[in-house]
């Protein structure tokens, strides 16, 4: 059965709310750019090119089921301070603030036209907002493809075994997904030996979302704890032939610092000392030539609870009683809490940034110019219709 992160009709939005997966499948209802703000920062929906989209989706919804003014002027001022809204229910993934940006442009342009009125640019925010889901899945097969090519370069051919972190899938995006993506084309190349996934403490976007999309897609894998990396590849490496850690991004730095999910930098020093290759996947949206180093970056900090609790359902022994849903303590009462969601990996533990256009590594001066990859035309390849939910 196929599966969808999110689901979109004109209309109409739907999420898959993630803090039920993988043992229940629900989708709620997303009516406007309040439910959605709510649905991104409790996190039913995330991964940075997702929680743009849905952002997108649900602003579009509230306008095709709400009667807006005929005054195209007016229908812009509205359309913006609501995206504006939408742009704080997280604040470090870049796609957020990039797709809102892109928005406002084109609303603004909408409304600048003589003959312009409220439906008129009503319909050129929709038509955008809907236009992301297509985008990105075709942005995310050409990340699958070029990654997947230059890890087996890299490796000398035959089949990789990888490593991932968190949840960059289906789940994440609009379909395929980007560090996952690559496992993806790997796979479907038949270059792929074998993916480790780590949990992906505290929110197990590894062990609950990415676990669940590699059983899905029957890729060969395995979950590992976060703390294990570095033991997988000292103990098991050159026996699985791990040739790569590949990661997704919230936000990369004019500099190549990239911004992820918490426990991303450790990898990165595994990798380093391991003399493994170390891979960011992430559309162009996710680069932010704005930001000038990691140093810049806002690093969100979650409820210390999402910590100190663990939820799911019942487990008798034998069977998992679905109906009884439990949340229990893991912690000790009264201790601090620290839980920051991202962490920042320099630059220079970097090897590669898979892009849409390419794959973009140090120049001789060992530093990344990203702006040749944002200036670059999107030629995509051609569809991989392997795997993705
Ligand atoms: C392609 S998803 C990119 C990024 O987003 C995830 O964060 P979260 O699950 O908190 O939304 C994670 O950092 C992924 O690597």
């Amino acid at each position: 059965m196929v599966l969808e992160a999110i689901r979109y009709q004109p209309g109409s939005l739907q999420i898959l709310n993630q803090l039920k997966l993988p043992h229940q499948e629900e989708y709620d209802e997303v009516r406007g750019s309040e439910d959605g703000w709510h649905a991104i920062k409790d996190m039913r929906t995330r991964g940075a090119p997702a929680i743009a989209i849905v952002a997108a989706l649900a602003l579009a919804v509230e306008l095709q089921n709400n009667k807006t003014s005929d005054v195209a002027e007016e229908v812009k001022v509205f359309i913006v301070e609501k995206l504006r809204y939408l742009v704080t229910s997280r604040p470090t993934a870049v796609n957020l603030a990039d797709a809102a940006g892109k928005l406002e442009k084109i609303v603004t342009n909408a409304a600048s036209k003589p003959d312009s009125d409220g439906t008129a640019v009503s319909k050129a925010y929709c038509d955008a907002a809907a236009r992301m889901l297509i985008d990105d899945v075709s942005d995310n097969e050409a990340i699958g493809q070029h990654g997947a090519e230059w890890i087996s370069k890299k490796a000398g051919g035959g089949q990789v075994s990888v490593v991932t972190h968190c949840n960059t899938g289906s789940l994440a995006t609009a379909g395929y997904g980007t560090a996952l993506g690559v496992v993806r084309s790997l796979h479907a190349n038949g270059s792929l030996k074998h993916a480790f996934c780590t949990e992906t403490r505290p929110y197990n976007q590894g062990s609950r979302l990415t676990a669940f999309e590699l059983v899905h897609d029957k890729i060969p894998s395995t979950l590992i704890t976060d703390s294990m990396a570095s033991a997988l590849l000292r103990l098991r490496g050159p026996s699985e032939n791990i040739a790569a850690i590949v990661v997704g991004a919230d936000r990369v730095a004019a500099n190549g610092d990239t911004a992820n999910k918490i426990g991303t930098y450790q990898l990165a020093i595994t990798a380093k000392h391991h003399g493994v290759k170390f891979l960011v996947a992430a559309p162009r949206t996710t680069i932010d030539l704005s930001t000038a180093s990691g140093a810049d970056i806002v690093i969100e900090e979650r409820p210390g609870k999402e910590m100190t609790f663990v939820k799911g359902p019942r487990f008798d022994g034998v069977d998992l009683d679905l109906a009884q849903v439990e949340t229990v303590s893991i912690a000790a009462n009264g201790i601090n809490v620290w839980n920051p969601s991202f962490d920042v990996t320099p630059a220079e533990l970097i090897d590669g940034i898979i892009t849409e256009v390419g794959v973009v590594e140090k120049g001789s001066d060992g530093k990344f110019d990203l702006t040749l990859a944002m200036e670059a035309k999107n030629e995509g390849v051609k569809p991989n219709t392997v795997g993705g939910l």
